[in-house]
Protein backbone atom coordinates (compact mmCIF):
# COMPACT_ATOMS: atom_id res chain seq x y z
CA UNK A 1 0.00 0.00 0.00
CA UNK A 2 1.63 3.39 -0.95
CA UNK A 3 2.48 5.64 1.72
CA UNK A 4 -0.82 7.96 2.60
CA UNK A 5 0.13 11.11 4.80
CA UNK A 6 -2.65 12.97 6.34
CA UNK A 7 -1.34 16.72 5.99
CA UNK A 8 -2.76 20.39 6.78
CA UNK A 9 -2.16 23.00 4.25
CA UNK A 10 -2.43 26.97 5.37
CA UNK A 11 -2.57 29.15 2.88
CA UNK A 12 -2.63 33.24 3.31
CA UNK A 13 -2.87 34.49 -0.01
CA UNK A 14 -2.25 38.11 -2.01
CA UNK A 15 -5.59 39.35 -0.82
CA UNK A 16 -4.16 39.26 2.63
CA UNK A 17 -8.05 38.66 3.85
CA UNK A 18 -6.93 35.68 6.14
CA UNK A 19 -5.87 32.11 6.06
CA UNK A 20 -7.67 29.26 4.13
CA UNK A 21 -7.29 25.82 6.15
CA UNK A 22 -7.85 22.42 4.83
CA UNK A 23 -6.45 19.07 5.37
CA UNK A 24 -6.21 16.20 2.94
CA UNK A 25 -4.97 12.70 2.66
CA UNK A 26 -2.80 11.37 0.10
CA UNK A 27 0.06 9.50 -1.33
CA UNK A 28 1.41 12.81 -3.03
CA UNK A 29 0.55 11.29 -6.07
CA UNK A 30 -3.26 10.45 -7.65
CA UNK A 31 -4.21 9.17 -4.52
CA UNK A 32 -6.56 12.34 -2.73
CA UNK A 33 -9.17 12.33 -0.11
CA UNK A 34 -9.96 15.65 0.64
CA UNK A 35 -10.79 16.65 3.92
CA UNK A 36 -12.61 19.74 5.92
CA UNK A 37 -11.30 22.85 5.19
CA UNK A 38 -12.05 26.32 6.64
CA UNK A 39 -11.40 30.52 6.76
CA UNK A 40 -10.20 32.51 9.49
CA UNK A 41 -10.33 36.24 8.51
CA UNK A 42 -7.98 38.88 9.51
CA UNK A 43 -8.71 41.77 11.65
CA UNK A 44 -8.81 44.98 10.08
CA UNK A 45 -5.86 45.81 12.19
CA UNK A 46 -3.78 42.96 11.18
CA UNK A 47 -4.61 43.14 7.36
CA UNK A 48 -3.10 47.25 7.80
CA UNK A 49 -0.47 45.87 9.21
CA UNK A 50 -0.14 43.05 6.31
CA UNK A 51 0.39 46.14 3.93
CA UNK A 52 2.88 47.97 5.50
CA UNK A 53 4.66 45.01 5.90
CA UNK A 54 4.38 44.96 1.82
CA UNK A 55 5.89 48.64 1.98
CA UNK A 56 8.65 47.66 4.12
CA UNK A 57 9.71 44.38 2.39
CA UNK A 58 10.31 46.62 -0.77
CA UNK A 59 13.87 47.34 1.39
CA UNK A 60 14.58 43.83 0.92
CA UNK A 61 18.06 42.99 -0.90
CA UNK A 62 18.45 39.43 0.64
CA UNK A 63 15.41 37.30 0.94
CA UNK A 64 16.49 37.01 4.88
CA UNK A 65 16.04 39.99 5.75
CA UNK A 66 13.54 41.63 7.66
CA UNK A 67 13.16 45.14 7.68
CA UNK A 68 10.81 47.55 9.59
CA UNK A 69 7.69 45.55 11.42
CA UNK A 70 8.75 42.38 9.43
CA UNK A 71 10.44 40.95 11.59
CA UNK A 72 7.61 41.10 14.38
CA UNK A 73 4.97 40.95 11.70
CA UNK A 74 6.49 37.16 10.50
CA UNK A 75 6.23 35.98 14.17
CA UNK A 76 2.76 37.43 14.53
CA UNK A 77 1.52 35.87 11.35
CA UNK A 78 2.85 32.95 12.28
CA UNK A 79 1.38 32.48 15.75
CA UNK A 80 -2.10 33.52 13.80
CA UNK A 81 -1.40 30.28 12.21
CA UNK A 82 -0.42 28.70 15.00
CA UNK A 83 -3.95 29.17 16.74
CA UNK A 84 -5.97 28.35 13.24
CA UNK A 85 -4.13 25.00 13.73
CA UNK A 86 -5.31 24.40 16.79
CA UNK A 87 -9.20 25.50 16.22
CA UNK A 88 -9.40 23.27 13.17
CA UNK A 89 -8.09 20.29 15.25
CA UNK A 90 -10.02 21.00 17.67
CA UNK A 91 -13.61 21.80 15.52
CA UNK A 92 -13.27 18.62 13.92
CA UNK A 93 -12.19 16.29 16.55
CA UNK A 94 -8.75 15.36 15.30
CA UNK A 95 -5.18 14.88 17.62
CA UNK A 96 -2.20 16.49 16.60
CA UNK A 97 -1.03 12.96 16.49
CA UNK A 98 -3.14 11.97 13.57
CA UNK A 99 -1.70 14.65 11.67
CA UNK A 100 2.04 14.02 9.68
CA UNK A 101 2.84 17.32 8.09
CA UNK A 102 1.67 20.70 7.25
CA UNK A 103 2.64 22.53 4.05
CA UNK A 104 2.86 26.46 5.00
CA UNK A 105 3.27 28.77 3.04
CA UNK A 106 2.69 32.22 4.80
CA UNK A 107 2.76 35.54 3.12
CA UNK A 108 4.56 37.11 0.19
CA UNK A 109 5.81 40.49 0.96
CA UNK A 110 7.73 40.62 -2.36
CA UNK A 111 7.87 38.74 -5.03
CA UNK A 112 10.63 39.90 -8.26
CA UNK A 113 11.31 37.02 -10.13
CA UNK A 114 13.79 39.11 -12.74
CA UNK A 115 15.89 39.46 -9.71
CA UNK A 116 15.42 35.64 -8.58
CA UNK A 117 13.83 37.60 -5.20
CA UNK A 118 10.12 36.24 -3.34
CA UNK A 119 10.29 36.39 -0.10
CA UNK A 120 7.59 34.70 2.07
CA UNK A 121 7.23 35.68 5.44
CA UNK A 122 6.37 32.69 8.14
CA UNK A 123 8.63 31.19 10.74
CA UNK A 124 8.32 27.20 10.01
CA UNK A 125 10.27 26.07 13.29
CA UNK A 126 7.82 28.73 15.47
CA UNK A 127 4.72 27.31 13.70
CA UNK A 128 6.09 23.02 14.29
CA UNK A 129 6.89 23.90 18.03
CA UNK A 130 3.99 25.97 18.46
CA UNK A 131 1.11 23.01 16.50
CA UNK A 132 3.52 20.45 17.26
CA UNK A 133 3.49 18.96 14.06
CA UNK A 134 5.96 18.99 11.40
CA UNK A 135 5.76 21.91 9.05
CA UNK A 136 7.19 22.62 5.74
CA UNK A 137 7.66 25.70 4.65
CA UNK A 138 9.24 28.04 1.91
CA UNK A 139 8.15 25.87 -1.17
CA UNK A 140 9.46 28.67 -3.58
CA UNK A 141 12.58 29.27 -3.25
CA UNK A 142 13.81 26.24 -4.87
CA UNK A 143 12.14 27.00 -7.73
CA UNK A 144 13.62 30.15 -8.11
CA UNK A 145 17.25 28.91 -7.57
CA UNK A 146 16.81 26.65 -10.24
CA UNK A 147 15.47 29.45 -12.75
CA UNK A 148 11.65 29.39 -12.39
CA UNK A 149 9.08 32.04 -11.29
CA UNK A 150 8.56 30.67 -8.14
CA UNK A 151 4.87 30.38 -8.86
CA UNK A 152 2.37 28.90 -9.29
CA UNK A 153 2.93 25.71 -7.65
CA UNK A 154 -0.99 24.52 -7.76
CA UNK A 155 -0.47 22.76 -10.63
CA UNK A 156 0.94 19.69 -9.65
CA UNK A 157 -2.51 19.57 -7.43
CA UNK A 158 -4.68 20.35 -10.02
CA UNK A 159 -3.13 17.46 -12.65
CA UNK A 160 -4.24 14.92 -9.62
CA UNK A 161 -7.25 16.63 -9.52
CA UNK A 162 -8.03 16.26 -13.03
CA UNK A 163 -7.54 12.52 -12.98
CA UNK A 164 -10.70 12.46 -11.04
CA UNK A 165 -12.27 15.02 -13.90
CA UNK A 166 -12.57 12.64 -16.54
CA UNK A 167 -16.66 11.90 -17.09
CA UNK A 168 -17.67 15.56 -15.69
CA UNK A 169 -16.44 18.07 -18.34
CA UNK A 170 -15.43 18.30 -21.16
CA UNK A 171 -11.23 17.95 -22.12
CA UNK A 172 -9.13 20.30 -22.53
CA UNK A 173 -9.63 21.57 -18.92
CA UNK A 174 -8.37 24.54 -17.40
CA UNK A 175 -8.15 25.38 -13.83
CA UNK A 176 -8.35 28.94 -12.96
CA UNK A 177 -7.85 30.44 -9.90
CA UNK A 178 -8.95 33.77 -9.20
CA UNK A 179 -7.42 35.16 -5.85
CA UNK A 180 -5.69 38.50 -5.95
CA UNK A 181 -3.58 37.23 -9.02
CA UNK A 182 -5.49 34.55 -11.35
CA UNK A 183 -3.19 31.95 -12.55
CA UNK A 184 -4.64 28.89 -14.78
CA UNK A 185 -3.28 25.63 -15.60
CA UNK A 186 -3.91 23.52 -18.73
CA UNK A 187 -4.07 19.85 -18.45
CA UNK A 188 -4.03 17.71 -21.52
CA UNK A 189 -5.79 14.76 -21.97
CA UNK A 190 -2.30 13.05 -21.64
CA UNK A 191 -1.70 14.75 -18.49
CA UNK A 192 0.51 17.32 -20.05
CA UNK A 193 0.93 20.34 -17.56
CA UNK A 194 1.02 24.11 -18.97
CA UNK A 195 0.42 27.19 -16.60
CA UNK A 196 1.24 30.18 -15.63
CA UNK A 197 0.01 33.28 -13.86
CA UNK A 198 -2.52 35.19 -16.08
CA UNK A 199 -3.32 38.68 -14.88
CA UNK A 200 -4.34 40.71 -12.04
CA UNK A 201 -7.64 38.91 -10.27
CA UNK A 202 -9.37 40.53 -7.30
CA UNK A 203 -6.75 42.75 -6.35
CA UNK A 204 -7.27 45.74 -8.74
CA UNK A 205 -11.12 45.49 -7.66
CA UNK A 206 -10.46 45.09 -4.15
CA UNK A 207 -7.95 48.24 -3.96
CA UNK A 208 -10.42 50.45 -6.25
CA UNK A 209 -13.16 49.24 -3.85
CA UNK A 210 -11.84 50.04 -0.67
CA UNK A 211 -10.39 53.25 -1.56
CA UNK A 212 -14.10 54.49 -1.92
CA UNK A 213 -16.06 52.96 0.47
CA UNK A 214 -13.68 51.25 2.96
CA UNK A 215 -15.21 47.90 1.59
CA UNK A 216 -12.57 45.66 1.17
CA UNK A 217 -13.75 44.10 -1.70
CA UNK A 218 -17.29 44.21 -4.25
CA UNK A 219 -19.28 41.82 -2.43
CA UNK A 220 -21.27 39.65 -5.21
CA UNK A 221 -19.88 42.18 -7.87
CA UNK A 222 -22.95 44.57 -6.62
CA UNK A 223 -21.02 47.63 -7.17
CA UNK A 224 -19.28 46.44 -10.89
CA UNK A 225 -23.33 45.64 -11.28
CA UNK A 226 -24.44 49.08 -11.46
CA UNK A 227 -21.62 49.92 -13.68
CA UNK A 228 -20.61 49.72 -17.93
CA UNK A 229 -17.18 49.04 -18.82
CA UNK A 230 -14.90 51.61 -19.74
CA UNK A 231 -13.31 50.11 -23.10
CA UNK A 232 -10.55 52.77 -23.46
CA UNK A 233 -9.63 51.97 -19.67
CA UNK A 234 -9.92 48.00 -20.25
CA UNK A 235 -8.16 48.14 -23.32
CA UNK A 236 -4.66 50.48 -21.50
CA UNK A 237 -4.98 46.99 -18.90
CA UNK A 238 -4.70 44.39 -21.67
CA UNK A 239 -2.45 46.18 -23.31
CA UNK A 240 0.52 45.70 -20.87
CA UNK A 241 3.55 43.66 -21.66
CA UNK A 242 2.49 41.09 -19.46
CA UNK A 243 -0.19 39.65 -21.42
CA UNK A 244 2.19 39.83 -25.30
CA UNK A 245 5.76 39.03 -24.53
CA UNK A 246 6.72 35.85 -25.53
CA UNK A 247 7.41 34.23 -22.26
CA UNK A 248 4.79 33.95 -19.06
CA UNK A 249 6.12 35.27 -16.02
CA UNK A 250 4.71 35.45 -12.56
CA UNK A 251 3.22 38.41 -10.85
CA UNK A 252 3.91 40.68 -7.82
CA UNK A 253 0.82 43.13 -6.23
CA UNK A 254 2.54 45.91 -7.45
CA UNK A 255 2.60 44.88 -11.04
CA UNK A 256 -0.94 46.64 -12.07
CA UNK A 257 -2.16 49.55 -10.30
CA UNK A 258 -5.89 50.79 -9.84
CA UNK A 259 -7.04 53.54 -11.54
CA UNK A 260 -6.22 57.04 -10.37
CA UNK A 261 -9.25 58.51 -8.06
CA UNK A 262 -11.32 60.50 -10.12
CA UNK A 263 -10.21 58.93 -13.23
CA UNK A 264 -13.97 56.56 -13.75
CA UNK A 265 -16.85 56.69 -11.33
CA UNK A 266 -17.10 53.88 -9.19
CA UNK A 267 -19.40 51.25 -10.63
CA UNK A 268 -17.54 51.93 -14.02
CA UNK A 269 -14.39 51.35 -12.11
CA UNK A 270 -15.37 48.49 -10.79
CA UNK A 271 -17.00 46.95 -13.94
CA UNK A 272 -14.32 47.66 -15.81
CA UNK A 273 -11.95 46.13 -13.64
CA UNK A 274 -13.89 43.03 -13.33
CA UNK A 275 -14.18 42.65 -17.68
CA UNK A 276 -10.36 43.39 -17.45
CA UNK A 277 -9.93 40.42 -14.44
CA UNK A 278 -12.28 37.86 -16.98
CA UNK A 279 -10.21 39.19 -20.20
CA UNK A 280 -6.82 38.78 -18.83
CA UNK A 281 -7.70 35.13 -18.32
CA UNK A 282 -8.64 34.34 -22.02
CA UNK A 283 -5.83 36.62 -23.37
CA UNK A 284 -3.49 34.75 -21.09
CA UNK A 285 -4.45 30.99 -22.18
CA UNK A 286 -4.60 32.52 -25.79
CA UNK A 287 -0.82 31.58 -24.97
CA UNK A 288 -1.50 27.68 -24.75
CA UNK A 289 -1.23 25.51 -27.30
CA UNK A 290 -4.46 24.15 -27.64
CA UNK A 291 -7.75 26.15 -26.90
CA UNK A 292 -9.42 24.82 -23.40
CA UNK A 293 -13.18 23.05 -23.76
CA UNK A 294 -13.65 23.94 -19.68
CA UNK A 295 -12.72 26.61 -17.09
CA UNK A 296 -12.47 24.86 -13.63
CA UNK A 297 -12.68 28.37 -11.48
CA UNK A 298 -11.84 28.42 -8.01
CA UNK A 299 -10.62 31.49 -5.44
CA UNK A 300 -12.52 34.68 -4.18
CA UNK A 301 -13.81 35.98 -7.60
CA UNK A 302 -15.46 33.11 -8.49
CA UNK A 303 -18.62 35.05 -6.45
CA UNK A 304 -18.09 38.31 -8.08
CA UNK A 305 -20.97 37.97 -10.84
CA UNK A 306 -19.07 40.91 -12.73
CA UNK A 307 -15.86 38.57 -13.28
CA UNK A 308 -18.11 35.30 -13.89
CA UNK A 309 -20.43 36.87 -16.29
CA UNK A 310 -17.53 38.59 -18.69
CA UNK A 311 -15.75 35.14 -18.14
CA UNK A 312 -18.68 33.12 -19.63
CA UNK A 313 -19.76 35.11 -22.55
CA UNK A 314 -15.91 35.59 -23.64
CA UNK A 315 -15.19 31.61 -23.31
CA UNK A 316 -18.51 30.94 -24.99
CA UNK A 317 -17.25 32.94 -28.04
CA UNK A 318 -14.47 30.21 -28.16
CA UNK A 319 -16.45 26.96 -27.24
CA UNK A 320 -15.52 26.80 -23.73
CA UNK A 321 -17.43 26.13 -20.89
CA UNK A 322 -17.16 28.09 -17.59
CA UNK A 323 -17.79 25.89 -14.10
CA UNK A 324 -17.33 26.80 -10.62
CA UNK A 325 -15.25 24.25 -8.40
CA UNK A 326 -18.27 23.32 -6.65
CA UNK A 327 -19.92 22.17 -10.37
CA UNK A 328 -17.35 19.28 -10.50
CA UNK A 329 -16.87 18.20 -7.21
CA UNK A 330 -14.26 20.97 -5.80
CA UNK A 331 -13.94 23.07 -3.07
CA UNK A 332 -13.20 26.80 -4.57
CA UNK A 333 -12.30 28.41 -1.19
CA UNK A 334 -10.31 25.27 -0.16
CA UNK A 335 -7.98 24.15 -3.07
CA UNK A 336 -5.11 26.26 -2.41
CA UNK A 337 -4.46 25.16 1.11
CA UNK A 338 -5.28 21.67 -0.43
CA UNK A 339 -2.61 22.43 -2.51
CA UNK A 340 -0.26 23.32 -0.01
CA UNK A 341 -0.80 19.97 2.14
CA UNK A 342 -0.33 18.04 -1.27
CA UNK A 343 2.60 19.89 -2.17
CA UNK A 344 3.97 19.63 1.65
CA UNK A 345 3.73 15.83 1.39
CA UNK A 346 5.36 15.69 -2.02
CA UNK A 347 8.28 17.69 -0.58
CA UNK A 348 8.46 15.44 2.20
CA UNK A 349 8.78 12.19 -0.40
CA UNK A 350 11.41 14.64 -2.45
CA UNK A 351 9.01 14.30 -5.72
CA UNK A 352 9.11 17.38 -7.61
CA UNK A 353 6.71 20.56 -6.98
CA UNK A 354 7.65 22.09 -10.26
CA UNK A 355 8.54 21.47 -13.82
CA UNK A 356 10.01 23.45 -16.85
CA UNK A 357 6.27 23.92 -18.36
CA UNK A 358 4.53 25.20 -15.07
CA UNK A 359 7.34 27.73 -13.75
CA UNK A 360 10.14 27.83 -16.21
CA UNK A 361 12.29 26.40 -13.92
CA UNK A 362 15.24 24.56 -15.64
CA UNK A 363 14.49 20.61 -14.39
CA UNK A 364 11.51 19.32 -12.86
CA UNK A 365 12.46 20.22 -8.79
CA UNK A 366 11.16 19.60 -5.54
CA UNK A 367 11.69 22.29 -2.84
CA UNK A 368 10.57 23.22 0.71
CA UNK A 369 12.13 23.04 4.12
CA UNK A 370 10.95 20.32 6.80
CA UNK A 371 10.79 21.62 10.57
CA UNK A 372 10.65 19.60 13.62
CA UNK A 373 8.61 20.75 16.67
CA UNK A 374 11.11 21.79 19.04
CA UNK A 375 14.09 21.90 17.19
N1 LIG B 1 -18.71 37.31 -1.96
C1 LIG B 1 -17.72 37.81 -2.71
N2 LIG B 1 -18.02 38.62 -3.75
C2 LIG B 1 -17.05 39.14 -4.54
N3 LIG B 1 -15.74 38.91 -4.34
C3 LIG B 1 -15.39 38.11 -3.32
C4 LIG B 1 -16.35 37.52 -2.45
N4 LIG B 1 -15.68 36.78 -1.54
C5 LIG B 1 -14.37 36.91 -1.81
N5 LIG B 1 -14.19 37.71 -2.88
C6 LIG B 1 -12.92 38.13 -3.48
O1 LIG B 1 -11.98 37.11 -3.33
C7 LIG B 1 -10.79 37.61 -2.70
C8 LIG B 1 -10.16 36.51 -1.90
O2 LIG B 1 -9.94 35.46 -2.78
P1 LIG B 1 -8.90 34.33 -2.46
O3 LIG B 1 -8.96 33.97 -1.02
O4 LIG B 1 -9.10 33.28 -3.48
O5 LIG B 1 -7.54 35.11 -2.74
P2 LIG B 1 -6.08 34.82 -2.22
O6 LIG B 1 -5.92 33.36 -1.98
O7 LIG B 1 -5.79 35.73 -1.11
O8 LIG B 1 -5.24 35.28 -3.48
P3 LIG B 1 -4.13 34.49 -4.36
O9 LIG B 1 -4.82 33.30 -4.94
O10 LIG B 1 -3.74 35.50 -5.37
O11 LIG B 1 -3.02 34.15 -3.42
C9 LIG B 1 -11.27 38.79 -1.88
O12 LIG B 1 -10.22 39.71 -1.68
C10 LIG B 1 -12.37 39.34 -2.78
O13 LIG B 1 -11.82 40.19 -3.75
C1 LIG C 1 4.44 34.77 -5.30
C2 LIG C 1 3.08 34.34 -4.94
O1 LIG C 1 2.74 34.24 -3.78
N1 LIG C 1 2.25 34.06 -5.97
C3 LIG C 1 0.89 33.59 -5.77
C4 LIG C 1 -0.07 34.70 -6.21
O2 LIG C 1 -1.42 34.29 -5.98
C5 LIG C 1 -1.91 33.68 -7.18
C6 LIG C 1 -0.73 33.70 -8.09
O3 LIG C 1 -0.01 34.83 -7.61
C7 LIG C 1 0.15 32.44 -7.91
O4 LIG C 1 1.24 32.53 -8.78
C8 LIG C 1 0.70 32.29 -6.50
O5 LIG C 1 -0.09 31.47 -5.67
C9 LIG C 1 -0.58 30.23 -6.07
C10 LIG C 1 -1.32 29.61 -4.95
C11 LIG C 1 0.46 29.25 -6.59
O6 LIG C 1 1.66 29.38 -6.36
O7 LIG C 1 0.06 28.28 -7.21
Amino acid sequence: MADIKRAIGLMSGTSMDGIDIALIRTDGHSFVERGPSSSVAYSDGFRTRLKQGLVDARAIRLREERPGILALLERDLTLHHAIAVHDFLHIHGIEHEAVDLIGFHGQTVLHRPDEGLTVQIGDGPLLATEAGIPVIHDMRANDMAHGGQGAPLIPAYHAALATGLTNKCEAPVVFVNIGGISNLTYVGADGTLAAFDSGPGNMLIDQWVEAHTGAAFDADGAIAGSGVVDEVLARRYLAHAFFTANVRRSLDRGDFLPPEKGEISLADGARTLAFVSAAAILKSAAHLSQRPKTYVVSGGGRKNTAIMKTLEELAAGQGADVVSAEAVGLEGDAMEAEAWAYLAVRSFKGLPLSYPSTTGCDAPVSGGILAHPGA
